[in-house]
C-alpha cells in the first residue's frame, strides 16, 4: 500500500513530460473493466505464484496465526470485517488504474499486451528482466517508461498476488471468525447447558445429600431396631433355654411322680384294704363318740351353771366387801376418830448391805393389815424408860392402825384406801391428810412422790388432783361446775414462805381468818393462789414449790426435812339445775422431822429450828386432844400450823394421819415415839364431820 501511494507520488511527476498517468481518472471505471480485472489479476496471481510460493506459504501461516489469533480473541466480528473490506477497497484502488489504462492511448496496447499475451510467470521473468537489462541512457525516456511500466505490472501483479492472498486469508478469517462465532455460539450453548446441567448436578446433589441423610437416619432407625431385635431375640433364646431347662426338669419331675403314683396307686390298693377296716372300727368308735359327747355336753351345761353360781357368788362377794368397807368408814366416821394408817418404807441403798431385804425388828401379823408389831433385837439406840408402853411380852411391841403399808405396798395401793376420803373434798367436807415421822421416814415420797418423776410412783397429791379432775367430769354432766384453787407454801421456823411465788423470801405472810362467826375462813395474806384445770398443771406447780424449796435449802441446810409443806386446793362447786352449793378443802401437809430434841444434839440454829418443829407437832399433838377431850378451848393459835390448819381439824372436817416409819433398826426409838403418837392420835374421837355448803 505504502508502495502504491509512492508509485502514485511518483507518477504526477512522470505526467509533466505528458505520458499516460495510472491514476488519471482512475474512478471513473466501467463496470465491465471491473468484470474483466479479476481475469487479468487471476492470470497475474497464477503468474506471481511460483515466485511468491515461500512468501505465500509464510503469509498463510502468519495470515493463519492472526488469523486464529483473532479468532480466539474476544472481538467484535463487525471491527474484523472492517478491516478486511478496508483491504478491499485499497486493493480496489490500486488495481483501477491498470484496467483503466486499457482505454487509453499508449497504456492500453501495453495493457494489453501484457493482458493478452501468455507471458512466463512474472516472478520468475520480471525481476530477471528487470534485473538484466542494460541501464537505459537518460534520453531513453520510452524504454525507461517501459522499464517502469514493466516494474510497475510485476510490482501490480505481486500486489495482486498478495491482494488475493489477502482476499484468502480475509475469506479464511471470515469462516474462521464465523467458525469461531459459531464456536462462540456452541460454547454459550454449551455454557447454558453446562450452567443448567450444574444446576441440575447442584439439584442432584442436594438430594442425593437428602436421600443419604434420609438413608443415614433409616439406617441409624433400622440399626436400633436390629439391636432391640437382637437384644429380644437374645432374651427369647435365653428363655427359651431356660424354658428347655425347665421343661427338662419337670420331665425328670413328671418321670419320678410317675413312679409315685405308680407306687401310690399300688399302695392305695393296700390303704383301700386297709380304710375298709378302721371304718369299720371308726363307725364303731363314732357310736361310742356320740354316747360320750352326749356325756360331755351334759357335764358342760353342769360346770357353766356351777360357773355362773361362782360369778354371782363372787360379784355378792365384791359387794359384800364394798359393802363391809363402807359400814367400816361410817362406823369411823360416827365414832368421829381421826383415821391413821401406818406405812413402812423399804430398806434403801446402802441399807441394803449385808441385807436380803428383809425387816427383822418388825412383822405385819395380820391378814387384814391393821397391825405393826415391833421387836427389840438390839439395844442399840433404845431409850429402855420409853420401852414400857405397847410393850407386848419381852421385847415385843404391838400397834393397830386403820390400815398398815409394809415396805412392798405401792403408791397405788396406798391412794385405794384415801380415795374416797378425797371424794369427800369434792362433796364439800374439809379433808386434811397430813404425814408424820421421823427425817427419811418417806413422808415426801408418800404425799408428793419421788424427786424423779416417775407415774407409778406418783404421791398422794398429783394422785388425788387428778381423781377430782376425773370425778368432776361425771358431776359436770349432772348440772355441776366446779372451780379449784390451789396453793402451796412451807412452815419454817415460825414463818409462812410461799412455795409458788416469784420473791418467796420477800412477801410476809399472816394467817387471816375471815367470814361469820359460824363460817369462819383461814386465808392466809400475799399468798399466790393458782385456779387450776388439768393434772399438768398440778405437776408444774409441785415442780415450781419443790424448785423454791431447793432454793431455800442452800442457804439452809436440810431445810426440807426441818419445815413443814401445806398444798391446799380449795374445791368450790355450784349446780346450775338445783343451785346446790358446795365449798371444800384438801389440805395436804408434809410434816417436818418428828425427832425428839433430846435424841437430835442439836444446838444453835439447828435447836431453834427442832424447838419450833417439836412446839409446832407438840400444838398439833395437843389440838387433838382437845378436840377429842371437847374442850372449851383449843390451842390452835399456839402454832401456825394449827392455826392454818385449825378449819380442817374440827367436828367439820376428816382428818387423815399417815404415820410413816423407817426400816432401819437403828431408828427403832424414833420409830417406837412415831407409833405411840400415832396411836394416841388414833384414839382421838373429834366428832362426826359435816358436809360445808356455800
Ligand atoms: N415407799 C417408798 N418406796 C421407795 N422409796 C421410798 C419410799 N419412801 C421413801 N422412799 C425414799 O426414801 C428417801 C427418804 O424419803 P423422804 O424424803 O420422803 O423422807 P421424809 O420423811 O420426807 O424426809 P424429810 O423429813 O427429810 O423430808 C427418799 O429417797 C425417798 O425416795
Amino acid at each position: 500500500m505504502i508502495m502504491a501511494g509512492t508509485q502514485e507520488k511518483k507518477i504526477p511527476a512522470l505526467g509533466k513530460s505528458r505520458l499516460p498517468t495510472f491514476s488519471a481518472k482512475k474512478r471513473a471505471r466501467s463496470p465491465d473493466e471491473n468484470t474483466t480485472r479479476p481475469v487479468a489479476t487471476e492470470k497475474r496471481r497464477k503468474l506471481l505464484s511460483a515466485s511468491t510460493e515461500n512468501l505465500h506459504d509464510r503469509s498463510i501461516q502468519s495470515a493463519g496465526n492472526t488469523s486464529l489469533n483473532r479468532s480466539f480473541r474476544p472481538s467484535n466480528s463487525t471491527g474484523s470485517l472492517r478491516t478486511s473490506s478496508t483491504l478491499n477497497k485499497t486493493t480496489t484502488a490500486v488495481v483501477r488504474p491498470t484496467t483503466k489504462q486499457a482505454s487509453k492511448p499508449g497504456v492500453g496496447s501495453a495493457s494489453k499486451s501484457s493482458v493478452g499475451s501468455k507471458k512466463p510467470p512474472v516472478a520468475s521473468t520480471v525481476p530477471k528482466a528487470a534485473g538484466n537489462k542494460a541501464k537505459r541512457p537518460a534520453w531513453d525516456l520510452k524504454g525507461r517508461l517501459q522499464d517502469m511500466e514493466e516494474l510497475l505490472n510485476r510490482q501490480s501483479s505481486k500486489r495482486d498476488s498478495l491482494e488475493s492472498q489477502l482476499q484468502d486469508y480475509n475469506s479464511r478469517i471470515a469462516s474462521l471468525e464465523s467458525e469461531k462465532n459459531q464456536l462462540y455460539g456452541d460454547v454459550q450453548s454449551k455454557e447454558q447447558i453446562v450452567h443448567g446441567a450444574s444446576k441440575q448436578i447442584e439439584e442432584y446433589q442436594k438430594q442425593i445429600r437428602e436421600q443419604e441423610a434420609n438413608f443415614e437416619q433409616t439406617k441409624r432407625k433400622l440399626q436400633t431396631e436390629l439391636d432391640s431385635i437382637t437384644f429380644l431375640k437374645e432374651s427369647i433364646q435365653r428363655q427359651k433355654e431356660s424354658l428347655e431347662g425347665e421343661v427338662s426338669a419337670k420331665t425328670v419331675e413328671v418321670a419320678g411322680l410317675k413312679s409315685t403314683v405308680a407306687e401310690l396307686q399300688t399302695s392305695q390298693v393296700v390303704i383301700a384294704a386297709q380304710l375298709d377296716a378302721t371304718k369299720i372300727s371308726l363307725e364303731q368308735s363314732v357310736s361310742a363318740g356320740r354316747e360320750k359327747d352326749k356325756e360331755i355336753s351334759e357335764l358342760k351345761q353342769m360346770v357353766a351353771a356351777m360357773q355362773d353360781t361362782i360369778e354371782k357368788y363372787k360379784i355378792k362377794e365384791q359387794e359384800h366387801e364394798t359393802m363391809r368397807r363402807k359400814l367400816h368408814n361410817t362406823i369411823q366416821e360416827l365414832k368421829g376418830n381421826i383415821r391413821v394408817f401406818c406405812r413402812v418404807r423399804p430398806l434403801l441403798g446402802e441399807e441394803l448391805l449385808g441385807s436380803d431385804g428383809t425387816i427383822n425388828h418388825m412383822a405385819f401379823p395380820d391378814a387384814d393389815s391393821k397391825m405393826l408389831e415391833l421387836e427389840k433385837m438390839s439395844d442399840a439406840g433404845l431409850n429402855e424408860s420409853c420401852l414400857t408402853a405397847n410393850r407386848k411380852g419381852n421385847n415385843k411391841y404391838e400397834f393397830a392402825f386403820d390400815k398398815v403399808f409394809n415396805p412392798d405396798s405401792t403408791q397405788g395401793q396406798v391412794f385405794e384406801e384415801i380415795c374416797q376420803l378425797v371424794q369427800s373434798a369434792l362433796d364439800g367436807y374439809n379433808v386434811c391428810i397430813f404425814a408424820y415421822g421421823q427425817t427419811g421416814s418417806g413422808k415426801t415420797f408418800t404425799m408428793e412422790g419421788p424427786s424423779q418423776f416417775s407415774p407409778e410412783q406418783t404421791g398422794m397429791i398429783p394422785r388425788a388432783v387428778v381423781q377430782i379432775f376425773e370425778s368432776t367430769q361425771d358431776l359436770i354432766s349432772k348440772g355441776w361446775q366446779y372451780e379449784f384453787e390451789a396453793s402451796f407454801l412451807e412452815i419454817y421456823n415460825e414463818t409462812i414462805r410461799d412455795l409458788l411465788g416469784n420473791n418467796s423470801d420477800d412477801q410476809k405472810h399472816d394467817i387471816k381468818m375471815t367470814g361469820s362467826a359460824d363460817k369462819k375462813d383461814v386465808m392466809v395474806t400475799n399468798l399466790t393462789t393458782v385456779m387450776v384445770t388439768s393434772e399438768d398443771q398440778v405437776h408444774e406447780l409441785l415442780r415450781k414449790a419443790s424448785h423454791n424449796r431447793a432454793v431455800a435449802e442452800t442457804k439452809c441446810n436440810e431445810r426440807s426435812s426441818r419445815s413443814h409443806s401445806v398444798f391446799r386446793l380449795k374445791i368450790s362447786g355450784v349446780n346450775k339445775h338445783t343451785q346446790e352449793a358446795c365449798i371444800g378443802t384438801l389440805n395436804l401437809v408434809d410434816l417436818a422431822g418428828s425427832e425428839r430434841l433430846k435424841d437430835s444434839g442439836s444446838e444453835g440454829a439447828r435447836l431453834k429450828e427442832t424447838q419450833a418443829i417439836n412446839k409446832s407437832l407438840s400444838t398439833l399433838s395437843k389440838v387433838i386432844m382437845a378436840i377429842a377431850n371437847k374442850d372449851g378451848y383449843i390451842p390452835y393459835r399456839e402454832s401456825k400450823l394449827t392455826y392454818l390448819l385449825q378449819n380442817s381439824l374440827g367436828g367439820n372436817s376428816k382428818t387423815l394421819m399417815f404415820v410413816n416409819v423407817s426400816p432401819k433398826e437403828e431408828c427403832f426409838q424414833e420409830t417406837l415415839n412415831s407409833l405411840r403418837f400415832a396411836t394416841k392420835v388414833n384414839q382421838c374421837n373429834i366428832g362426826t364431820a359435816q358436809k360445808k355448803a356455800k
